[in-house]
């Protein structure tokens, strides 16, 4: 065989959902709105907390906003095939500490509060609505919890595939198995048109993730909505701005309450940690400082840092051009305080 036949048997592994879990979700929560009531779980609000719910609760939230934005009907899709997707899809996530199913059903439930906010509800197609929850589902599958840079450094199947945003690639390959699986394909009801934009919109919304792609598009958009552009309806603007969505929805943990933000942060440098720990001790090398458990005193600063190289100028251009975003924005801003704080103490 091929190396590449080698590398996709190695990484095509993937499990669908079990008929008894999908028969379970689908009795706990028929189609009428037995489902948890969106509201009362907070999923229009910007300052959503997942930590408060149980797995089960969260499954349901899922398929709570797909029901929400009407794609149900609006694409005829069967609803034991969405909850067969939406439980597949969660367990296509690797129980890592931070790039988890909970981090997929955040950012999901944070692009599903900003295509619900005026003017976006408008801005976009039911197709690209589609599209883009979809992706934000999707968009870490199969993390190992460790990055780019590490899957080249240990010459893994996945690099030796993609040799540029690696992860993403593959996350965007695993969604598309999950949805050529029996029983899993939330598409299928799709015009042929319909489904081939859906599947466009789905790869470029995923790689888009990747922040490496963010850097080299973000001076773009800036300038573009600094500079008075208006109609974001036009193709180019449009797949612009679908991507600077999908960071602002991914890094959104940000924005969140303060007791929120403080707890995601420690997932995520636990994961980078970890990572550290075996760049040190398998691969004899020093890992970087935000994955170096010796320099933990630092993570205010390097917070502090991230959130003014990568968070603010984006929220901030967004919450310029679209006050309805503002809550994004201010989330970001008391964050920082609280982070600068913590730097200063030390
Ligand atoms: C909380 C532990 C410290 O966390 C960080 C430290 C530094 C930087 S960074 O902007 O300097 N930068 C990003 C690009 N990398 C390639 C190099 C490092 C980012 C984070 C961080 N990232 C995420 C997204 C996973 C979430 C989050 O809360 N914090
Ligand atoms: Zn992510």
């Amino acid at each position: 065989m091929s190396k590449q036949k080698v590398a996709l048997e190695v990484l095509s592994y993937h499990a669908t959902a079990r008929e008894e879990d999908v028969g379970k979700l689908l009795s706990t929560v028929s189609q009428t709105a037995q489902l948890p009531e969106a509201t009362k779980i907070g999923l229009y609000d910007f300052r959503f907390n997942d930590f408060v719910m149980s797995e089960d609760e969260t499954v349901q939230g899922a398929v709570r906003l797909f029901m929400e934005c009407d794609l149900v009907n609006k694409f005829r899709v069967p609803y034991d095939v969405l909850c067969r997707w939406v439980l597949s899809v969660k367990k296509n996530y690797r129980p890592v500490t931070y790039h988890n199913w909970r981090h997929a059903f955040n950012v999901t439930q944070t692009m599903f509060v900003i295509l619900k906010t005026a003017p976006f509800s408008s801005m976009f197609s039911d197709v690209e609505i589609f599209a883009m929850m979809t992706a934000s589902l999707c968009h870490d599958l199969d993390h190992r919890g460790t990055n780019n840079a590490f899957q080249s450094k240990i010459e893994s199947p996945l690099a030796r595939l993609y040799s540029t945003s690696t992860m993403e690639h593959h996350h965007f390959d695993h969604s598309i198995m999950i949805m050529n699986s029996e029983g899993n394909n939330i598409f299928q009801s799709l015009t042929d048109e319909d489904y081939r934009q859906a599947l466009s919109i789905l790869e470029d919304s995923i790689l888009s993730t990747d922040l490496a792609l963010y850097f080299k598009k973000r001076g773009s958009f800036i300038s573009r909505a600094q500079g008075g552009v208006t109609d974001w309806t036009v193709e180019d603007n449009k797949s612009l701005l679908r991507a600077m969505m999908m960071t602002a929805c991914d890094v959104s943990a940000i924005c969140k309450p303060w007791e929120v933000q403080k707890k995601v942060a420690e997932l995520v440098y636990s994961e980078f940690f970890q990572q550290g720990d075996i760049e040190r001790t398998k691969l004899h090398q020093k890992p970087i400082d935000i994955m170096d458990r010796e320099k933990k005193d630092e993570l205010p600063k390097m917070q502090v840092g991230f959130i003014d190289s990568i968070c603010m100028p984006l929220y901030k251009v967004m919450a310029e051009k679209w006050p309805s975003l503002h809550p994004l924005y201010e989330g970001c801003r008391s964050n920082r305080d609280h982070w600068q704080a913590l730097a200063q103490q030390k």
